[in-house]
């Protein structure tokens, strides 16, 4: 793909950056760019992408940029992580007509305005966008202007990172620029092969399919403790469990600063049992965390847990 743009660094624009996920995927794939803006309406995830970036995100609502806007920042490449809300499995499924999709058909409906549009677009989402009136409307405008596409869903097990949930991309590129393997465009490919210039075989389809497959992945990919800042977590005792009483309060057993150990209390554990989805430093899987993380039992991400509670009675 690089070889394809006649300029260098690639100028990009991140659209719902959070905290620089996308940012930093585009560090790992050593592409040679640089984001010239990124945009997020939540303070908290702008402080947090300012820490890890150096730079602090245009901090309001993406649906107040206009053409000239963009055209101002005359960017090569787009990438957008709209809210997933109105797309959920778990959530009412509303797509356009829910009110968080709005600033994304905003930003779409703006594309056919622009006097210089990116050359690349990368769009990110959860499984069951693939499916929702907003992908509908995705597909038309790139392909009524001029660009060319190829979607994914694919689950970072696949590249060897120890999370969970498959994920929807979309790749787009205005022509004359075009993909390695054309036959792919237009298609839902579940495989990364054709990412990298090869064919997704009948044989890989049926693999997917296999559970024996995802087991093999999750053998062979890094373990959470790969990805950890905090390294220190849990050093200061000698084993991986932490023990402490029964009658121990809940509210102060999630952190304890004094020994830099997170763990989840076992009265908790008790309570809610196999429900909960409690991860290690050595766990080969996780699930999304998000902004309610550990407010609810489920559905706000994996726990983590760099210590083993283990019960005690007095
Ligand atoms: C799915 S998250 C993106 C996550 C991001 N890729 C990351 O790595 O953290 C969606 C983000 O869009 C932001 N957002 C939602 N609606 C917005 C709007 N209308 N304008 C600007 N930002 C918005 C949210 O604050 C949130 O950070």
């Amino acid at each position: 793909m690089e070889s394809e743009v006649s300029r260098n660094p690639w100028r990009v624009l991140e659209f719902y950056s959070g905290i620089g996920g996308l940012r930093y995927s585009l560090l790992k794939a050593a592409v040679d760019a640089t984001v010239v803006e990124a945009f997020d309406i939540n303070d908290v995830a702008n402080d947090v992408y300012q820490h890890n970036f150096g730079h602090r995100p245009f901090q309001g609502n993406i649906q107040t940029l206009n053409a000239a806007d963009l055209d101002g920042y005359n960017a090569d490449a787009w990438l957008l992580s709209p809210p997933c809300q109105p797309y959920t499995r778990q959530g009412l499924q509303k797509g356009s007509s829910d009110a968080r999709a709005s600033s994304f058909l905003k930003i779409l409906e703006l594309v056919p305005q622009l006097l210089r549009p990116p050359s690349y677009l990368f769009v990110e989402n959860v499984v069951g966008f693939e499916t929702s009136d907003t992908h509908a409307i995705l597909v038309d405008i790139l392909e009524k202007n001029n660009f060319v596409t190829q979607e994914f869903i694919l689950s970072p097990l696949q590249f060897g990172l120890p999370y969970s949930r498959p994920r929807y991309y979309c790749l787009a590129k205005r022509k004359p620029l075009s993909f390695e393997v054309p036959e792919f465009n237009c298609q839902l490919l579940r495989t990364p092969g054709p990412l990298l210039g090869q064919t997704e075989s009948t044989m890989e389809k049926e693999l997917l399919l296999s559970p024996e497959y995802w087991d093999e992945l999750l053998q062979a990919c890094q373990p959470v403790d790969d990805f950890l800042v905090f390294k220190t977590f849990g050093n200061r005792k000698d084993s991986s469990t932490y023990s402490f009483h029964a009658n121990d309060s809940v509210k102060s057993d999630r952190i304890d600063e004094e020994n830099d150990v997170c763990f989840v209390p076992s009265s908790l554990i008790e309570r809610w049992g196999s429900a909960m989805d409690i991860v290690y430093p050595h766990s080969k899987r996780c699930c999304c965390f998000t902004k309610s993380y550990y407010r609810y039992v489920k559905g706000t991400g994996s726990l983590l847990a760099t210590a083993e509670a283990t019960f005690q009675t007095k």
